[in-house]
Parts: structure tokens; sequence; C-alpha cells
């Protein structure tokens, strides 16, 4: 008996790509065209993050959430476009090519977390590699290095990022990663990425820049534009802006570099789940208009500090040492910033006297944030490290959300008034509130 022939659905489920994985799945088009069609002009970002493709069969103008481990087959070869959701997943799928549109990236790959995406992503490296990274950077970041340092053979140099030569002086045709972070976390300093890349594939043209992207987002910075190989970002904060989910986004223009951390995800099962892929789809469309606030709640927020006489670390303001190295970048100058106030105790206090700012970690929210970086989010870098490092203990790092900036400015001269009020001066050397 012949087999049924194929319905018409099944037909175009089994439509020959032009591109398969390293494991012989089918690979959909990415990134995603401009839509709605666009001729030949691109939309402007703010338009391009609402708008996306889609061919549900019941017009669903929101993603479906494909909430199946597993996919049907049409042939004992299998062969169809998705067969297990660790391979990949309808729901995945149409994020990854909408962000591969928003990030200028062919290619766009959603794991679970941002770590999860640092993970992949080094696991390019082999024993022996060398790999650069700032020395002023997320804690957790610095935790995966000194993992890698310790139990992989990879060595890893930690130097000031924001000086292109500190770069040049450990460049060598070893060096198998520089990994960036700009502005840095939570310094924030900026890092030359056009100068470094250069420098970088100069040195050897195996090495690949990475750009950790999360403090600004898609939004604001496209590090793939000015010649890293690949970006990643956080998705926990602004891609997805509510804090409730966990993600991580790898973006890079080269197929062969883009199969193999496929193949990563693949093999280890890091992939974003559906459910999270749909809500962070959902945050990416309101990226714009949130970072619009924020940044300009931040603005404020940060002229008021400095005109209280605190030192603001924050690239909107002019006195930024590298205002103009940011903006030539930039488009924007993004909302998280931190500033100084001379003494470790009264910043405590002053972080556990505000009422609207919420003691987190995290960034990228709705809702704004306090934390103390040295206790809370590089807490994993050690005190005898972050001493040489020189990251001052009394940091204060605020994470500027959407609410009324009066209320914001408020609640924080409140607390900031009622303690610098009860210290001695003696205590505040730079504030003078
Ligand atoms: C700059 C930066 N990169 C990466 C990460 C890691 O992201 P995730 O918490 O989603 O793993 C974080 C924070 O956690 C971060 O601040
Ligand atoms: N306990 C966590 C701390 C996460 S920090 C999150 C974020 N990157 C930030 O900078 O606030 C950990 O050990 O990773």
């Amino acid at each position: 008996m012949s087999a049924p022939s194929p319905s018409p659905a099944t037909q175009a489920t089994n439509k020959v790509f032009t591109r398969v994985d390293l494991d012989g799945h089918a690979l959909p088009p990415s990134p995603a065209p401009s839509s709605p069609l666009s001729g030949r002009r691109r939309y402007a970002l703010a338009t391009e993050l609402v708008h996306t493709e889609t061919k549900d069969q019941y017009g669903a103008s929101s993603i479906p959430i494909y909430q199946s481990a597993t996919f049907k087959q049409t042939s004992a070869n299998g062969g169809n476009e998705y067969d297990y959701t660790r391979s990949g997943n309808p729901t995945r799928t149409h994020l990854e090519r909408h962000l591969a549109k928003i990030m200028n990236a062919t290619r766009c790959l959603a794991v679970g977390s941002g770590m999860g995406a640092l993970d992949v992503i080094t696991r390019l490296l082999k024993p022996g590699d060398e790999v650069i990274a700032g020395d002023d950077l997320y804690g957790g970041t610095h935790r995966l290095l000194t993992y890698l340092k310790n139990n992989q053979g990879i060595v890893v140099y930690h130097v000031d990022t924001t000086n292109p030569d500190r770069v040049r002086e450990v460049l060598s045709d070893k060096t198998a990663m520089v990994l960036l972070e700009t502005p840095t976390n939570p310094l924030i300093k900026i890092v030359d990425i056009p100068t470094i890349a250069r420098a970088t594939h100069e040195a050897s043209s195996k090495a690949l820049v990475v750009v950790d992207n999360t403090m600004l987002s898609p939004l604001l910075a496209n590090p793939l534009d000015f010649g890293a190989d690949i970006v990643y970002e956080s998705g926990t904060k602004y891609l997805s802006g509510h804090h409730d989910i966990m993600a991580g986004v790898i973006a890079c223009n080269d197929p062969m570099l883009a199969d193999k951390m496929y193949f990563t995800i693949n093999a280890t099962g890091c992939g974003l789940s559906p459910n999270d892929s749909f809500l962070l789809m959902r945050g990416v469309k309101t990226l714009a208009i949130r970072m619009e606030k924020q940044q300009a709640n931040a603005q404020q927020i940060a002229e008021f500090l400095e005109s209280h006489g605190f030192r603001v670390r924050y690239p909107g303001l002019k006195s930024h040492p590298q205002y103009d190295l940011h903006w030539s970048m930039a488009r924007g100058a993004g909302a998280v910033l931190s500033f100084e106030t001379g003494d470790v105790a009264l910043s405590e206090r002053i972080v556990e006297s505000t009422r609207l700012w919420s003691i987190s970690v995290s960034f990228g929210c709705v809702n704004s944030l306090i934390s103390m970086p040295c206790r809370m989010s590089h807490a994993s870098i050690d005190a005898k490290t972050r001493a040489e490092r020189q990251m001052p203990e009394d940091l204060i790092r605020l994470c500027v959300g959407i609410e009324d900036v009066n209320d914001l400015i408020d609640d924080l001269s409140r607390a900031v008034s009622a303690l610098t009020l009860q210290a001695a001066a003696s205590l505040l050397p730079k504030a003078t509130i």
C-alpha cells in the first residue's frame, strides 16, 4: 500500500530551506525581514521593534506559545522543520529572527540567561586559549572567567579596557577572545569598541571580539556595527523589561560561528523555553518607549545628584570623562548610574532609607532599583580584587525605571538629606547636600 500523500499543511512544513544546521535541521531565513514591507528603506528601530512578521494560520497578531516538547514527523526519516524543543521551537525561532533584525545580525540565538549566553560563547574556547577582559565588569562574568581559568586551562587577563594600550600590551596570536562591556557595570566606564576590535583583529585574525551590550540594549547601540564578532545581552534586563523572566541572547554575522554556538545550545539544552520566548518577544516590542522614559528620568536624577555635590558616573553628564567616546558609539546614555557618598555606612543608610527605590540587584526593569554593588551584584568578586580594581565600597548604583521622576527625586532627596543632616561634615568630604 502506498503512503498517503502529505496534506498541504504538511507540505508547507516540509518546505526545503536553503540552510541547514550542523545536525541537518532546516534553518528558517534570518533575520526577519523589515516588516511590514517597507520598500527599500528600513523603518526606524522603534517601528521595527513593534512590527513582526507572522504567518499564523489564524492570523494571530502575537506569536502563539508552542508549548510542546516534541513535534510529529511526516516520515520515518524525520526531517520536519521542528522535531524537539531543545533543538528548535517555533516561538523561539520567531523571537530569534526578530532579534536578529533588531541587533543588526544575520543570526540570533536565545538561551535561558545572560550567563547562559556567555557560557555558550566561551565554549568556543579551548585549553591554552587566552582571553582578555576588563577589570571593571559584571561580577558573574568575572566568576565564570575565573572558573574557566582555574578548571579549563584558559588564560585570562583582566586589564583596563578603557585604555586600548593596556589591551594591546596583552594581545598576541594566542588571544582567542576579547570580552568587552560598555558602559562597564558598575563604574560606568566607556570602552572604545572600534579601536579595540581593530587592534584585536590585527593581532590575531582568529580572535573574537565579544561585547556584552546589556547596559545599552539594541535600542541604543549595535556593537556588531563597530567591529564586534559576537554581541550578547542579558534578556533579563531591558529587552524583557519587567523582571519576570531570565533570558540571554547572542547575535553574530558569521554563519559558522552561529552554527557552533547553536550546536552547544542543542547539545546542552540551554535554549530559551517557549513561554519565556513569548514573554521576551512581548517585552521587546515596548523597549523603545520604556528605555526613552527610563533614560530621561536617569538624566534628571544624575543632574540632581551632581548638582548636590556627589561624584556621579553617568554618560549623559558632560562631566563624564569619556562623554564624547560614548556618544560616538551609542544613541543614548542608558538608565544605570552610580554615585559615591564618601562613606560606606552612609551609603548603606541611604539605600535602606529610600521607599520607592527597591533594594534589588539587576536593572532594566520598569521600576527603579537601588543597590550597593560591592555587597550585592559584585560580591562574587573578592574584597582583595575589588580593592585592587579600585571599586569604591561606598558606591551606590541606581537603575532608573519609568515612574514619575519627581517622585523618584523626592524619595532620594528625602533619604539623602535626612541622613546627611545627621552626619558629621567630616563623614562627607564630597557630598554637600
Ligand atoms: C552586564 C551584565 N551582563 C550579563 C549579566 C548576566 O545576565 P543574567 O542575570 O541574565 O544571567 C548581567 C547580570 O546578571 C549583567 O549585569
Ligand atoms: N546573586 C547573583 C547576583 C546577580 S547580579 C544581577 C545583575 N547583573 C546586576 O548587575 O545587578 C549572582 O551571584 O550572580
